[in-house]
């Protein structure tokens, strides 16, 4: 009788597990999938990924397009959900709990879980009621509240020098950058645990970019931040860890300055070097 081999792929995973597993000494874990699988209709777009997320760091997921950086990070505050046909197999934990049982209110997961987009998507209202909009539908009244958690997000978001004498004035009339860090001042005004940002400075300009980075760096003494990217200097300039997926799996999961200077797979070495993607 013949053994069967496991795949590369399979040993690539499990690797990337153990990885993931041992490599966390001194930090804790916030987010935890354990053989996290998702298909759209009869397309599997995440195959069995289990990764820890260390608290309080900055995570960036790379790959080439369509490997399933977005998905897996929608996973996270459930934004699957609002898409048809998706099914899930596998556990999310988040600060160990199941987040994908029925009790749990999504609505506040997503307050917990704030979430940050490629294209910077501010509301059509004023750059301070951006931000008090959805504290006044938590029913937060009292104006000198309002306005301190306002000043305090903007400061937060690097943005409050640019916009403190033109609070009233359109946020449609900011820059793209300045667009993008009022989103991000509208993300912490609630006080998320986690900022999940998805290629949050692909339509910036450099300096706009650089001005994001710099905010994420600061952000990380606060909150635990997930973001995706393309741009490889940009995931070694600002992540503390890197996973590396491929067509739904993880490749390897590791410090940022290993996945970039010394690689334990040929694949992430490919990919990282722009020999491939
Ligand atoms: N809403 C959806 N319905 C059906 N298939 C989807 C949906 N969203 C993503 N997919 C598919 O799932 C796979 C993973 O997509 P995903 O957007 O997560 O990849 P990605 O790595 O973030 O890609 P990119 O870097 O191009 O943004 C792709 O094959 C994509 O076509």
């Amino acid at each position: 009788m013949t053994e069967t081999k496991p795949s590369r792929l399979a040993v690539n995973q499990t690797l990337a597990a153990q990885t993931t597993a041992s490599m966390h000494a001194g930090t804790s874990t916030l987010i935890e999938t354990e053989k996290l699988s998702l298909s759209y209709g009869q397309s599997k777009a995440l195959k069995e990924i289990s990764i820890k997320i260390p608290e309080k760091l900055v995570t960036a997921f790379i790959g080439p397009s369509g490997c399933g950086k977005s998905t897996l990070l929608r996973c996270f505050n459930r934004m699957n959900d609002l898409i048809d046909n998706v099914r899930i197999e596998g556990n999310i934990k988040i600060a160990g709990h199941n987040i994908m049982s029925r009790e749990v209110d999504v609505i506040e997961l997503r307050k917990r879980v704030g979430m940050v987009f490629q294209k910077s998507n501010p509301f059509p209202k004023s750059i301070y009621e951006n931000i008090a909009y959805a504290l006044k539908l938590q029913g937060l009244r009292s104006r000198s509240e309002l306005e301190g958690i306002v000043e305090n997000s903007l400061r937060g978001a690097a943005l409050w020098d640019e916009v403190k004498d033109r609070l009233h004035a359109s946020a449609l009339g900011l820059s793209g950058g300045q667009q993008q860090r009022l989103c991000i001042a509208r993300a912490i005004s609630i006080k998320p645990e986690i900022i999940l940002m998805d290629e949050p400075a692909s339509a910036l300009d450099p300096i706009a970019t650089a001005k994001i980075e710099e905010l994420i760096l600061d952000l990380k003494k606060e909150f635990t931040i997930v973001i995706v990217t393309h741009n490889m200097q940009q995931a070694a300039r600002i992540s503390d860890y890197t996973a590396f997926f491929y067509i739904g799996t993880l490749v390897e999961h590791d410090r940022t300055s290993k996945i970039f200077t010394n690689p334990t797979q040929k694949q992430t070495e490919d990919y990282v070097t722009g020999r491939f993607g």
